[in-house]
């Protein structure tokens, strides 16, 4: 049994990141990874502008105060000034307009007396105060944005000033999941004694999805060895990373590592010291003849569905992100909270719970999910969104403690 550290950075090593880049709109890049590094040809701000709204003043006029200025133009966001300022002059200016010649400081209009043509200027601004000057932010032609992140909503706001139309990113890694085992049924077929409905399917596809790549669900895979045979070798001609759940434990009809091993890839892990999801296989296809298997990635996740979620979490996201093109930020987020429940566990391998992590006034709370912690037990997963580490050789934590816990995504 590999430690979870040790299988994390073994695996993140084995990932090779997708390479090609595709174009798409502003609007479409949410969530995407952008492929290339973005600069722009504008300084940011593009122009000197007011901060404020008031009056633009040269601040050798109010260094004393009382200051009374003629106002000679007024100037909203969006025009361009007419004239020069000279010395006891004034233009009214409002947040965003342009900065007329010869100003250099805005003064707040809430420290200053209108009477007509005439504004007088109570309070003494600093030199050069509310001015937003151009290139203060950023220089034309500097890097803006590197390739390797992941855009967001202020990524999109960078994109869209910079006028970066289209956006380049990287092309969404393609995932094929494959549901192993004689027991499991489609969603829409009523069970028969024994049957088991094809959960794991839906819920890996998710969180495919929901990390931006593109599941390929291939369908419930028998426990026959040939059956299993097509099906990766199937699923490797047409995805970047291919997961399966179940077979990988050690009955008779756990098929997976000997089809692996059979099919020429290399098996760097069969085992991992976690709970749940001790049985976890990790392949590579470097070996391999033909040019569609050529350095994938194969998980081999268990089939109880939360072993397998758990496996996910712990393991396939770092992988499944840096595949995608990030360049940090692979690893999950741990996050230290105070467990107000005892947390048990065996002591042999590091071990998760799951239950509710909230944010309190003191940092985290987490509450152990109410429930058998089996990992056959989808039920009370639902609602969780923390895995509380009981780390390897512990085998109980009281409550009161501060303890580690594994964040959830449930931004979706
Ligand atoms: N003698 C031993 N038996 C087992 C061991 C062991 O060390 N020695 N390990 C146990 C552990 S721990 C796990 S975890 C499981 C993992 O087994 P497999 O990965 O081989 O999975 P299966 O046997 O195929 O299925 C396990 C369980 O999960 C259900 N399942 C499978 N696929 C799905 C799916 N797509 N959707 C919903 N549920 C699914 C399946 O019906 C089984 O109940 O092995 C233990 N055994
Ligand atoms: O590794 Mo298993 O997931 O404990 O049920
Ligand atoms: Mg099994």
């Amino acid at each position: 049994m590999v430690p979870a550290n040790d299988a994390e950075t073994l695996i993140l090593d084995l990932v090779r990141p997708v390479e090609d880049i595709e174009t798409v709109t502003v609007e479409d890049s949410l969530g995407r990874v952008l492929g290339r590094a973005i600069s722009s040809q504008l300084d940011f701000p593009h122009w000197d502008n007011s901060a404020m709204d008031g009056y633009a003043v040269r601040y050798g006029d109010v260094a004393t105060v009382p200051a009374q200025l003629t106002v000679v133009e007024e100037i909203p966001a969006g025009q361009v000034p007419q004239s020069t300022l000279r010395s006891g002059e004034a233009a009214r200016i409002f947040t965003g307009g342009l900065l007329p010649a010869g100003a250099d400081t805005i003064v707040i209009q809430e420290k200053t007396q209108r009477d007509g043509e005439q504004v007088t200027v109570l309070a003494s601004p600093a030199e050069q105060a509310f001015v937003r000057k151009q290139g203060s932010f950023y220089q034309a032609g500097a890097e803006l944005l590197g390739p390797g992140i992941r855009i967001g909503a202020s990524e999109i706001a960078v994109l869209a000033a910079a006028q970066c139309v289209p956006v380049p990113v990287y092309r969404r890694p393609r995932v094929a999941i494959l549901s192993t085992g004689d027991e499991l049924v489609d969603i829409k077929q009523s069970l028969g004694p024994g049957q088991i409905v094809d959960s794991n399917r839906y819920a890996l596809a998710a969180l495919i999805a929901q990390l931006g790549a593109m599941p390929v669900p291939l369908g419930i895979v028998p426990d026959q060895k040939e059956a299993t045979r097509q099906a990766i070798a199937d699923a490797l001609t047409q995805a970047d990373m291919v997961i399966s759940s179940g077979g990988v434990s050690v009955g008779d009809y756990d098929y997976v590592d000997q089809i692996l091993a059979e099919l020429g890839a290399t098996i760097h892990i069969r085992s991992v010291a976690v709970k749940p999801g001790k049985p976890l296989t990790v392949a590579t296809f470097d070996h391999s003849e033909g040019d569609h298997s050529e350095g994938k990635l194969y998980f081999g996740l268990p089939g109880n569905p939360v072993s397998s979620l758990v496996s996910f979490w712990r393991f396939v996201q770092p992988a499944l992100r840096k595949l995608s093109g990030l360049n940090t930020g692979w690893s999950p987020t741990f996050v230290w909270a105070i467990t107000d429940s005892d947390l048990k566990a065996g002591g042999k391998r590091e071990t998760y719970l799951w239950g509710q992590l909230v944010s309190a006034d003191d940092g985290y709370r987490f509450t152990l999910a109410a429930g058998g912690h089996s990992s056959g037990n989808l039920v009370n997963l639902s609602r969780t969104n923390g895995l509380a580490q009981v780390p390897l050789g512990e085998t109980m934590i009281q409550a009161g403690s501060l303890i580690r816990v594994l964040m959830l995504d449930r931004s979706i």
